[in-house]
């Protein structure tokens, strides 16, 4: 399927989608210095041909104008004549498409992901376990416990985009970049939220354990 084959209709509903996430979020205060991207997919999936709509970069994303997104492609090439650019991190979310199939992304830094991508990056992973949210990730096992993936923080986009197939766990759908943030993705915007909702929560709940120390 190329890009001009796919209906107006769902382009716009994506649009119409990251726009409500963005004001979410940006209420939350999940986007602090422009940071945190987001992405939805739209058309049919194949891991080497799809599209995407996608914050575009260094944007302050507490406010809304008519450059906030746009259409790129399975290279982060954008699908029309532009002079927006895609967000720097379109790679990773690029990646992490081909590699699930799934159809939204988000992407935030927050001062719990940081701290706890840190705390354990030397280990690979976030270690959770007893907390109710886990269940919000599709897991309802009793007493569930869970690792996050921690991936390095490079400059180079590149570079983390390699590690990304290496760190994405089939259950787990989330992966931390070391003292940067974390990428969230679920198969419609609604899960990708439910999801980075859960996330924060769990991160949250291990940060605050490990400071009382129980
Ligand atoms: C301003 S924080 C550094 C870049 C970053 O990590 C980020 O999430 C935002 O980059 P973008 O190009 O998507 O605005
Ligand atoms: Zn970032």
């Amino acid at each position: 399927m190329n890009f001009a084959d796919i209906p107006l209709e769902e382009k716009q509903a994506a649009l119409h989608d990251l726009r409500a996430v963005k004001e979410q979020f940006a209420a939350r205060g999940w986007f602090p210095g422009t940071s945190g991207n987001l992405s939805i997919r739209v058309g049919d999936f194949q891991p080497d041909q799809f599209y995407f709509a996608i914050t575009s970069s260094d944007k302050d994303k507490s406010v809304n104008t008519t450059e906030d997104f746009l259409f790129v492609d399975a290279a982060g090439e954008p699908c029309e004549t532009t002079k927006l650019r895609p967000s720097a991190e379109t790679l990773i979310h690029s990646k992490i498409y081909r590699m699930t199939g799934c159809g939204a992304i988000f992407h935030v830094h927050t001062v719990f992901n940081n701290l706890l991508s840190e705390r354990y990056g030397n280990d690979g992973f976030v270690p959770a376990q007893g907390i109710e949210l886990i269940k919000c990730l599709g897991i309802w096992e009793e007493n569930a416990a869970i690792r996050i993936p921690i991936v390095p923080n490079y400059a180079d986009i590149p570079s983390i985009a390699k590690l990304i197939p290496g760190a994405i766990q089939s259950d787990i759908p989330g992966v931390l970049l070391r003292n940067h943030g974390i990428y969230v993705w679920g198969r419609n915007a609604f899960e990708a939220k439910r999801h980075l909702e859960a996330f924060e929560f769990i991160l949250e709940v291990e940060y605050r354990r490990l400071a009382l120390g129980v």
